[in-house]
């Protein structure tokens, strides 16, 4: 081990000997030091061999004097070796900032996984109950689609089976809430936004391509659709139960809605309208109020520092933490067990999926989306793998710093100590990290900056608004965050790396056969596939002073999505520095492994190890 163990240190130092003689320089009282002390020097009178002291005690005394100038110098030793150590350590420091949803916190746990796979594994089970909460959000988007009281009309390609099959309740001004209670609503009829709350639903212009996946052949009548609901209604005690679980019971903020929630309530209200609709994303704060004394162990928050938790941080894991609610009963997950095939029934009923679709609803494409595992993921003995870990979905709060020493197993970099910032990326949660006073901004950090490219379809990423704002596109939203972090002073010295992300899903698309140039006239007959595509990225230059813009504006000339970056980075910047753009997909673990393995994930990172000086942080 590189640092000494803090615990034997203080064990050293609970010995009574050590306070006689707490450094190599202080002799024994036959020592020349002693010798030389004056007559009323009160050591001196201390270290005095008591009067009328027999040869046996002598002995003992001598012993004991002996033993303590031993302890003594092998705590000068171990200090000497524990500041080499940290003279050698290695501290990668990142600051993940971004829009939120962008992936920053995925980033992490592809940190964690990759250079603590040990501890990665044994927290996998503590995700189990987010995943739990991301799949009754699922349910909960469609039951609520379902419960509209009115939709668009229906498209000539719907067949009036399915029309009146679907929207049982539709033409009625009757609703029924969340998970199927009824009540009576007023509300008019809504189109739904490209945005619908904290996590988008990816809603999209009609595309023709989605609908070879409305490919179910059940149809659920109105009756049987009904009787389904009723029988999803635990669902709804599951949800408060799991937010309950997740969220420490003195976090107001966790569980608070921004629409018309109490903040104590811990069940979002019926979606009665648009506002809350959009909003109605559940998140929690991640730490220890959710990993409990696991995470306790290991997660480090802004403002805690010492570095006696630094050196700590490996130590004291529970060995078998990966089993760990296994032997304890689950509610949540035998509810979710329970209610699998009426889970199941929903999500592939045709009926359900052609209204989803109308409604532009793509939550196969939203973050935390598990309802095409559900065979697996609401198995009893069911334990997230990597990859479900990677999509869950769990929104940050607030600033966390995240400390951890990479593994043995890890390779030559084996040791480095990571230090990493996540900050909540939606506007008010940025707010915070940017107020006077709060700032947490070390120098020598490296900052990432994520752009969420290419959400899905492509085009209406660009026409995505924020959640919280709905005046502001997300791109431009983007560019606003990146100049004001190139203009940072603060961040003058840090290196940028700017990490284009969930290139996956643009990728898929392309795949699936949509033409980028159905969409963008000017793409012409170029080849249709993600590395074309990425580098011709439609950006209208109105696209970076305009707060809304149209499709119109994509049949302008084409502009390289990084050379702007970069072009703002070189035009804000303070002093000159480096600057790295890479498109990322970082979900996916296979590839970001083989990526790191090859080398070319993260050069800038892993080149900054190598050279990085050695530093004392505390
Ligand atoms: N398909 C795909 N999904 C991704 C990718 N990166 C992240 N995600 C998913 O996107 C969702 C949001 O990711 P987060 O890491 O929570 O986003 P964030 O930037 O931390 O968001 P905030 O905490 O709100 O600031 C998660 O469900 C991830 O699984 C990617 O490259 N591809
Ligand atoms: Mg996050």
């Amino acid at each position: 081990m590189v640092v000494p163990e803090r615990v034997q240190i203080s064990q050293l130092f609970s010995q009574p000997l050590l306070l006689l003689f707490p450094s190599s320089s202080t002799m024994p009282s036959s020592s020349p030091a002693t010798a030389n002390a004056a007559p009323d020097d009160p050591f001196e009178q201390f270290l005095k061999p008591p009067p009328g002291e027999t040869a046996e005690e002598q002995e003992i005394r001598l012993a004991k004097e002996q033993e303590a100038l031993r302890i003594s110098t092998a705590i000068d030793a171990s200090i000497k070796a524990e500041r080499q150590a940290r003279k050698k350590l290695r501290i990668v420091r990142l600051l993940l900032l971004g829009q939120s949803e962008s992936g920053k916190s995925t980033t992490l746990r592809q940190f964690q996984r990759l250079y603590t796979p040990t501890a990665f594994r044994e927290e996998r089970i503590l995700w189990r109950a987010v995943i739990q909460l991301n799949i009754v959000r699922s349910v909960r988007i469609i039951l609520d689609a379902l419960n509209r009281p009115s939709s668009p009309p229906l498209s000539p390609s719907t067949s009036p089976k399915s029309h009146s099959r679907s929207l049982p309740n539709h033409r009625s001004r009757r609703r029924t809430s969340q998970f199927g209670t009824s009540s009576e609503t007023s509300q008019t009829e809504e189109h739904f936004s490209p945005t619908q709350s904290g996590n988008d639903l990816y809603l999209s212009e009609p595309e023709p391509e989605s609908d070879s996946e409305i490919n179910s052949s059940t149809c659920l009548d109105p009756p049987a659709l009904e009787a389904l609901k009723l029988r999803l209604l635990p669902l709804r005690h599951i949800e408060a139960l799991l937010i309950a679980k997740l969220v420490p019971p003195n976090e107001d903020e966790a569980t608070q809605l921004t629409g018309s929630t109490p903040p104590h309530s811990n069940y979002p209200p019926s979606h009665t309208s648009r506002s809350s609709y959009r909003t109605q994303e559940v998140f929690v704060r991640p730490g220890p109020g959710w990993k409990g004394g696991l995470a306790r162990a290991r997660v480090h928050y802004a403002g805690t520092r010492d570095c006696d938790e630094i050196t700590s941080l490996n130590s004291g894991r529970p060995t078998s933490a990966g089993n760990l609610g296994l032997e304890t009963s689950d509610e949540s997950q035998e509810v979710l067990n329970a209610c699998r095939d009426d889970i199941v029934r929903l999500w592939s009923d045709r009926g359900v999926k052609e209204l989803l679709h109308r409604r532009k609803i793509r939550l196969e494409e939203s973050p935390g989306f598990f309802l095409n595992d559900l065979e697996r993921v609401t198995s009893l003995k069911y334990i997230p793998t990597d990859d479900d870990v990677l999509k869950a979905r769990l929104k940050t709060v607030g600033v966390s710093e995240y400390r951890f020493r990479m593994e043995v197993s890890v390779g030559k970099e084996t040791g480095t100590l990571w230090d990493i910032i996540d900050v909540g990326g939606s506007k008010s949660q940025r707010r915070k990290f940017q107020t006077p006073g709060k700032t947490i901004i070390h120098l020598n950090y490296i900052c990432i900056m994520f752009v969420k490219k290419h959400g899905c379809p492509f085009l209406t990423t660009l026409m995505q608004v924020l959640a919280e704002d709905r005046t502001v596109n997300r791109l431009e939203d983007s560019v606003l965050l990146w100049k004001s972090v190139c203009s940072n002073k603060l961040l003058a010295s840090v290196d940028l790396v700017l990490f284009l992300n969930k290139c996956d899903i643009l990728d898929a698309k392309l795949k699936a056969g949509v033409r980028l140039a159905k969409y963008v006239r000017s793409y012409g007959d170029r080849t249709n596939d993600l590395e074309t595509t990425s580098k011709y990225f439609p950006v209208d230059e109105s696209l970076w002073t305009s707060t809304l813009f149209t499709i119109r504006n994509f049949s302008s000339p084409l502009v390289d999505l990084r050379s702007k970056f970069s072009a703002i980075h070189r035009e804000y910047s303070p002093i000159p520095r480096k600057f790295y753009a890479f498109c990322t997909s970082v979900t996916d673990t296979a590839t970001t492994a083989g990526i790191i393995a090859s080398g070319t994930f993260l050069p800038t990172l892993r080149q900054l190890l190598q050279h990085l000086p050695a530093r004392i942080t505390c």
